[in-house]
């Protein structure tokens, strides 16, 4: 049995284009990143954190299936070093994204993968590049009252009316979004997962 262990919406929807059955066990973990932590080494013990607590709520649930996969996955946006998490407020989603208007930043979706026992691990970072245009002051209140900045890292979704503001995108558009579908495939494929026979009619 696989397990995602995460409460977005995007990661489920895109978990099902790769697997057809598989439960969804959200862990709550503290997100802060450490003093001076490397964003690629933050998003990676995200992710792995993430795993790995899902994997003991499934325990403490009772729920004893040797063969329990779990996956899990972080996105930030980095910007001259700086990680860039969901925003809190509009003050904070405006700092954000005048700190993005105009110029290119990177996305950072990690992944983890594990067993309920945490005997085997593995994980990837995946790193895209995203060239935003010039944003007006009155384009980011207006894109505030969309709703959709929210729950988003750096304050915006290339899926959606976000993607007025992306020039250009190089690396993997499915990562921006939430999970990296070629890296999942290869790291399910490693826990005896494989995708074409998953979702090929049986
Ligand atoms: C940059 C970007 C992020 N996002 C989303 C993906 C993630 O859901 C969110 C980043 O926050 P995360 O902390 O990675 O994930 P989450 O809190 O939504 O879910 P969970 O931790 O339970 O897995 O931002 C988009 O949907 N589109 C985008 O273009």
């Amino acid at each position: 049995m696989l397990i995602l262990a995460s409460a977005s919406p995007r990661r489920k929807e895109l978990l099902s284009l790769l697997v057809k059955e598989f439960e969804v066990l959200p862990a709550d973990i503290d997100e802060t990143p450490n003093i001076s932590e490397d964003a690629g080494d933050y998003v990676i013990r995200m992710a792995q954190e993430k795993a790995k607590a899902s994997a003991l709520k499934y325990q403490q649930q009772a729920k004893d299936n040797k063969r329990a996969v779990f996956i899990a996955s972080d996105t930030s946006v980095v910007v001259d070093g700086l990680i860039l998490g969901k925003p809190a407020s509009f003050d904070e989603a405006k700092v954000m994204l005048r700190m993005l208007s105009g110029r290119s930043h990177q996305v950072m979706t990690s992944l983890c993968l594990c067993d309920l026992s945490l005997q085997r691990l593995a994980t990837k970072n995946v790193i895209s590049d995203v060239v935003f245009r010039d944003l007006s002051d009155l384009e980011i209140e207006q894109y505030w009252q969309t709703g959709e900045p929210q729950d988003k890292a750096g304050s915006y979704a290339i899926q959606g009316v976000g993607s007025i503001f992306v020039e250009c995108v190089s690396g993997s558009y499915s990562a921006v979004v939430g999970l990296p579908l070629f890296e999942t495939s290869q790291l399910l494929a490693q826990f005896g997962i494989n995708s074409l026979r998953e979702m090929s009619s049986k």
